[in-house]
């Protein structure tokens, strides 16, 4: 469980993979060991377009980070982030691309409290009209190589520092591992999203851990994780 009394809005933000994580034990066991290791949110992210599977997934993860008190953000879909809410899970929030439906719909489906990001790619303009349109934060990338996502379009990373004037969360994504998230998290990002440094290998928890390490070392922070 993370410790930073900023909740959700700074730190370590998983995102599932359903090459790496194929099968449902598979990716609740290394999504239990995740949040043990502490993460600000995680993002169920599936391209199979099997819908029983995804709901049978997306309840399990819900039910696991309701446990863990860490937000569960359904990529791409508010028909099942909304199916989640009405079934009772707290804590349910939607990320939207710009191919994946209206985001100021979206939030009035949704309502106030639930956490809405938008991928603005390397676009200012793109994470302005995000936030009018009701935002909880903005996610820009890719900054570095990604085995993930190879083309997602490419960002530079002052783009995060010229994003601070927005007041939201900024999330940065693509390649952020160890070694990246350092420049990422000093060009302003809040917010560190990873597919591969997380979920692509074994010890899951202790990934985890070792990327918290890496972004208390840079804020010069005591890693007070038990
Ligand atoms: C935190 C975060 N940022 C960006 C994305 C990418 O969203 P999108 O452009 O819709 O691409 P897909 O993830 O749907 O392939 C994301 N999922 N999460
Ligand atoms: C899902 C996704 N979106 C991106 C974007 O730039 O919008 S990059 C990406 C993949 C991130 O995975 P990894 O941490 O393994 O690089
Ligand atoms: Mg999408």
């Amino acid at each position: 469980m993370t410790t930073d009394p900023r909740g959700w809005q700074r730190g370590l933000y998983a995102i599932t993979d359903g090459v790496l994580l194929p099968d449902d034990h598979t990716l609740l066991t290394a999504c239990d060991a995740a949040l043990r290791g502490g993460l600000a949110l995680l993002q169920y992210r599936d391209k199979s377009g099997d819908d029983a599977r995804r709901w049978r997934q997306a309840t399990s993860l819900a039910s696991l980070c309701q446990d863990h008190a860490v937000p569960l953000i359904i990529n791409d879909d508010t028909a099942l982030a909304l199916r989640l809410r009405d079934a009772g899970f707290a804590g349910v929030g939607l990320h939207l691309g710009q191919r994946d439906g209206e985001l100021a719909e979206a939030r009035q489906r949704l309502g106030v409290e639930a956490l809405i990001g938008a991928t603005c790619h390397a676009r200012l303009d793109l994470a302005e009209r995000a936030k009018a349109e009701g935002a909880s934060y903005v996610a820009f990338g890719r900054f570095f190589a990604s085995r993930t996502k190879p083309e997602a379009p490419p960002a530079p990373l002052s783009l995060l520092t010229e994003a601070a004037g927005l007041g939201l969360p900024r999330v940065a994504i693509g390649g952020i591992d160890a070694h990246t998230a350092t420049a990422a998290r000093q060009a302003g990002a809040e917010l560190l999203a990873s597919v591969e440094a997380v979920f692509g290998g074994s010890d899951v928890e202790a990934r985890v851990r070792h990327l918290n390490q890496q972004l208390a070392l840079i804020e010069g922070e005591h890693d007070v994780t038990p």
